[in-house]
């Protein structure tokens, strides 16, 4: 099923229009404490969290961050505890108040917008997923789904058809006239989502919203958020500290650490070339060929090679090349727009495959 934004009215309005970034966000500060505004601009604010802290007793939880979102996109911000995830989503919805810098959605400036557009905006445009459900525990499943439709005051058939849409699409169908507490974990997150994706927002923010979960529902609603990105493609800021999610779910990752950003990239870029020995410490244990693509292990074409190879696209995984790239006698030719980028043979592929057994063996 293929969501219709243009059943609801305005949707859309805003700028799917705008032609540029979904998000971007330019030089954002959020520093607490009393003196808070009187960091920036000054050469304190180029100290580490720690020395500013003992300095003036102020916490940059989230330092100087900038990057943009393609529409379509999943951008997940991953970091430890404390590395300030959580600020910065609450910074692009404006929950809270920055201290300084820009955060424009759909071409719209989020940081300065008056109250009652903001929650305009808010109600339209933007869905956040919670860690902890957020659902009202005394409406059933499907006037919690509704929720936000009735916020922004759409008529009671147009908003029950348009839940139980979205009750349909995360699989509830049968659990309608449920009330949360009746159902599992995993069940009341795809309300969560059903919630969220019913306003037809132009962006979703998920805050960790699995960490609670069990391993197992965690991955079964890891598949649903790709899934549903496939089906609705909505643009999606995603929040976890778990490097194997974030792999799974983001077409790009920005890695946060006391409030930096440390890098921000593909996963592959990541794994290739991580940032610092922080990023590398990181990376260390992902399986590299189920990451990294053709185009981080291939060599430049040398004038003896054969060009009799298989062709492959250089964002192939090296997993999913390895077969057929080592069945062949000839190395793979790497192609990328009609023209022949580098050359993959059976070493580049094996040196993959044999440092991931490595790193699973000095796992266990
Ligand atoms: N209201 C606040 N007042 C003072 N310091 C704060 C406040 N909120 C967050 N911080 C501090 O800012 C830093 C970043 O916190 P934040 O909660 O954003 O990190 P996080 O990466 O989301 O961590 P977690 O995963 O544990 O929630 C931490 O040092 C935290 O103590």
């Amino acid at each position: 099923m293929t969501i219709q934004t243009t059943d609801l009215p305005n949707a859309g309005s805003l700028a799917a229009d705008s032609g540029g970034p979904a998000l971007k966000v330019e030089g954002l500060w959020k520093i607490f404490g009393a003196k808070a505004d009187k960091v920036i601009g000054t050469g304190d604010q180029a100290l580490s969290r720690k020395d500013l802290q003992a300095k003036t007793g102020c916490v940059a939880a989230v330092k100087d961050i900038s990057f943009e979102v393609q529409p379509g996109e999943v951008f997940v911000i991953m970091g430890l505890s404390g590395s300030g995830k959580s600020t910065l989503v609450r910074l692009l919805n404006r929950l809270i108040e920055p201290t300084a810098g820009s955060v424009v959605i759909n071409g719209e400036e989020i940081t300065s917008v008056p109250a009652g557009k903001l929650r305009d905006l808010r109600r339209r445009h933007m869905a956040m997923v919670f860690q902890h459900f957020g659902l009202l525990p005394h409406r059933k499943v499907i006037d919690n789904i509704a929720y936000g439709l009735e916020v922004r005051g759409e008529g009671k058939a147009a908003r029950r058809q348009r839940a139980q849409e979205m009750v349909d699409l995360v699989g509830l169908t049968g659990y309608e006239n449920s009330f949360p507490d009746q159902l599992s974990g995993g069940m009341q997150q795809r309300v969560g989502l059903a919630r969220a994706l019913a306003v037809d927002p132009q962006v979703l923010f998920f805050d960790e919203p699995f960490s609670a979960l069990d391993p197992l529902i965690r991955r079964d609603m890891q598949d649903e958020v790709v899934r549903l990105h496939h089906e609705v493609g909505k643009t999606m800021v995603f929040i976890t500290h778990d490097l194997a999610e974030a792999i799974k779910l983001g077409d790009r990752i920005l890695i946060m650490r006391d409030g930096e950003m440390v890098q921000c990239g593909t996963a592959a870029e990541i794994v290739a070339h991580p940032a610092d020995d922080y990023v590398r410490d990181f990376v260390s244990e992902v399986p590299k060929g189920h990451v990294l693509t053709l185009r981080y292990v291939m060599r430049p074409v040398r004038p003896e090679d054969s060009l009799d190879g298989p062709v492959m696209d250089p964002d192939t995984i090296v997993r999913k090349a390895a077969r057929a790239a080592l069945a062949s006698a000839h190395p793979v030719r790497v192609v990328e727009n009609g023209q022949v980028i580098g050359i993959v043979d059976d070493e580049a592929i094996l040196r993959v495959v044999v440092a991931e057994e490595d790193s699973a063996e000095g796992e266990s």
